[in-house]
């Protein structure tokens, strides 16, 4: 048996900002996917996931019945004879492998399901992103569901605040263009659920505060509304100024051994790195007006470009 298959995701913008109403923007990475599959003979890893798979189908029985409600007796019965998530996707590296296993576990055992061939009205996308949110809550404390949602309906997703969320159109890529999105691979593991008590922590005091919405979420949004205008030029300003930001107020969720090359990237203007997620390691995200120029000046890490401009 083998499931359908759930993607990887990329949240381009508003980590931590879209806990507190900023925009964000959210696109499916094809990358990377995971399916629900059963084995005669389980590999080591797919024992594991089993394991883990197990402990989730404790928590979904937990949920609410207000919130949705699961087939209980044929998850268990799936989980009990060795059903696991097999998968790609690098778990811990701010690319949704948490969500796309919720959004399949939802797909497969969900009753009333909301499917992707319904008009997604906006309702429907603010229920199924607190069902995901509810499910997800397991793997990392608090979660805004957006990964599961963006994994299950595989289309990008615009947040215009908490309450406000819409499927959308981002511009074609330029096959040929020089610009370009990439992932940057920091060959840590992050954990999520640290980096957003840590900020929790910080949002207690008023400058912080002041910091956060004066500059972090004023950039935030106004990279948004550029990514999807195509307004490249505004685009790089504001995503130079996020990074800039990010350096002076976000250093616990950069690797210290990232911090050279983020400054790097704003003083030379050949590439400008935010964080990809909770960030803590995983993926670093960089933007760049010269992919070609921005490999050489970042030869030695692994780079992997996901958008063309
Ligand atoms: N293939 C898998 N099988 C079982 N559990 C998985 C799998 N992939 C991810 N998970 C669960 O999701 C967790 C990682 O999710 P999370 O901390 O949200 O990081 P991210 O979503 O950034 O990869 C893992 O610790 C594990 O519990
Ligand atoms: C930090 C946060 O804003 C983004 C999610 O990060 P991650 O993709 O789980 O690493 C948390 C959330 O919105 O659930």
């Amino acid at each position: 048996m083998k499931g359908p298959l759930f993607y990887s995701k990329i949240l381009l913008f508003g980590e931590y900002g879209i806990i507190k109403d900023s925009k964000g923007l959210s696109i499916p990475y094809n990358f990377y996917n995971g399916a629900l599959k059963k084995d005669e003979n389980p590999s080591e890893v797919a024992i594991k996931s089993n394991e883990s798979l197990k402990r989730f189908a404790t928590h979904i029985q937990g949920i609410d019945d207000s919130i949705v409600r699961f087939d209980i007796d044929r998850l268990l019965e799936d989980v009990n004879s060795g059903m696991y998530f097999d998968s790609s996707i690098p778990q811990g590296y701010g690319v949704g492998s948490s969500g796309a296993l919720v959004a399949a576990i939802y797909d497969k055992y969900a009753f009333d399901k909301i499917t992707v061939l319904e008009n997604l009205t906006r309702e429907k996308l603010l229920k199924l992103k607190s069902i995901f949110s509810a499910m997800e809550s397991f793997f990392h404390g608090s979660s805004s569901g957006l990964d599961p949602l963006n994994s299950y309906l595989s289309i990008p997703i615009l947040i215009n605040s908490k309450d406000n969320i819409e499927a959308t159109g981002i511009p074609a890529q330029q096959s040929e263009g020089k610009g370009g999105v990439f992932l940057l691979d920091s060959g840590i593991i992050g954990e999520t659920a640290p980096m957003v008590t840590l900020f929790m922590e910080s949002m207690k005091k008023e400058g912080f505060r002041n910091m956060l919405k004066n500059q972090f979420i004023k950039h935030t949004d106004a990279c948004v509304d550029d990514f999807l205008k195509g307004d490249i030029k505004s685009l790089f300003r504001n995503t130079k100024q996020l990074s800039k930001i990010v350096l002076n107020h976000f250093k616990p969720m950069i690797p210290q051994q990232f911090h050279e090359l983020w400054k790097k990237g704003i003083d030379t203007n050949e590439y400008y790195l935010k964080l990809c997620g909770s960030g803590g390691g995983g993926y670093i995200l960089g933007f760049t007006e010269d992919i070609e120029k921005a490999k050489q000046s970042l030869s030695g890490y692994k780079l992997e470009v996901v958008y063309n401009f």
